[in-house]
């Protein structure tokens, strides 16, 4: 017998995320039929998409929904071998039964001496949000001035090095010093803290004085305003995100952008990386190939016990983490 813990939704989220909205339950779970099998969480990931999505996707009382990299204890489906690591989105749980369907494995040529929390970071859906937002959607050219935001988090680090990778600038914010020390590790060639510069159009300018080709935007609101203002004309924008935004209950306004779109000629879009999920397994392939020659680096922010995960989330929506926030077991 199997008894699963998982972390409940106890209420929607007003402003930023509270211990109290979080409750964790034990079921047991019943034995496994023909095609099923059941998996043990190894690894979770705490993502920002939880914050707004939760409104959009759960009920309140619902588990957590959230991706694990977890093992096959059991199987009762020869296509999914005990023993078989895979990820999957089954949500903040210790323990789950599955039919097999969305558990995607670790790719074969998967290195040994690669932690698998990799499939839930560089080498996952962040890794890959960074490659086909930045690659398909900015379109770099050698040269080119690559600004990101959140520029120390799991996707904007894999952007600054792709950005490197491609030839080009990269410029990057983050919310403290000890994240800028990371990026200039990493490679970034310019990088300041948005907390503590007295004005961010200064900062923009001093990092690229001739302006931005390229905008990987993970932020939006006040940094938004003043990045646009610093593009170059027929610059590219990427909006991957609005974490600034992601808390607000009446919806913040600001300048209206359309006059610098205009007169600036600029190419702005949303995605959901989702769209590229038939090139996935390309995008893995060139991220693994990256890390194992060391040209792209990652950082994990591990937070041990399942029982601290909303813990990490709320610390990561606060910035506490450099790189990857990933809870182990
Ligand atoms: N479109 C898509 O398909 C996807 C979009 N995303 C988006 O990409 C962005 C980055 O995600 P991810 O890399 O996973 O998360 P991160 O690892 O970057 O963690 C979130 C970071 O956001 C920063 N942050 C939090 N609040 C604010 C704020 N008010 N202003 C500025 N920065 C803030 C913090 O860093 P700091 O200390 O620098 O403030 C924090 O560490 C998010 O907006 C997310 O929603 C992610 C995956 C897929
Ligand atoms: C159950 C929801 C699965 C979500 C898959 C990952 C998509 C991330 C999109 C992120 C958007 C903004 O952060």
């Amino acid at each position: 017998m199997v008894v699963a813990k998982s972390w409940t939704m106890v209420r929607h989220f007003e402003g930023a995320p509270k211990p109290e909205d979080f409750k964790l339950i034990e079921k047991e779970l019943p034995p496994l039929k023909d095609g099923e099998v059941l998996l043990e969480s190894e690894f979770w990931s705490v993502d920002p998409y939880m914050r707004p999505y939760s409104k959009q996707k759960l009920k309140e009382g619902d588990v957590m929904m959230g991706s694990q990299v977890a093992r096959v204890m059991e199987s009762k489906n020869p296509a999914f071998p005990v023993g078989g690591y895979y990820v999957a989105y089954a949500g903040w749980t210790t323990h789950f039964i599955s039919d097999g369907k969305g558990l995607a494995p670790l790719p074969s040529n998967w290195p040994e001496n690669l932690p698998k929390s990799l499939a839930l970071g560089a080498a996952g859906m962040p890794g890959l949000t960074a490659y086909f937002g930045l690659l398909d959607l900015c379109n770099p050219k050698e040269g080119d001035v690559v600004l990101v935001n959140a520029a120390a988090g799991a996707v904007g680090s894999i952007v600054g090095q792709i950005a490197k990778i491609k030839g080009c600038k990269a410029v990057g914010s983050a919310g403290s010093d000890d994240k800028l020390g990371f990026l200039k590790e990493i490679g970034f060639d310019e990088v300041f803290n948005y907390k503590t510069v007295s004005s961010l159009a200064e900062a923009l300018k001093k990092a690229s004085p001739d302006g931005y080709d390229c905008y990987f935007e993970n932020v939006g609101g006040k940094f938004a305003d003043a990045a646009l203002q610093q593009m170059k004309d027929f610059g590219r924008i990427a909006v991957c995100g609005a974490i600034s935004l992601y808390n607000d209950s009446v919806p913040s306004t600001g300048p209206y952008i359309q006059p610098y779109i205009l007169f600036k000629q600029l190419r702005m879009e949303g995605f959901i990386v989702t769209r590229w999920q038939d090139r996935f397994p390309e995008g893995q392939k060139q991220l693994l190939q990256w890390i194992i020659e060391g040209k792209l680096k990652y950082h994990e922010h591990i937070t041990n016990g399942f029982e601290n995960m909303p813990a990490s989330f709320m610390g990561m929506l606060k910035g506490e983490n450099i790189g990857k926030a990933i809870i182990k077991v």
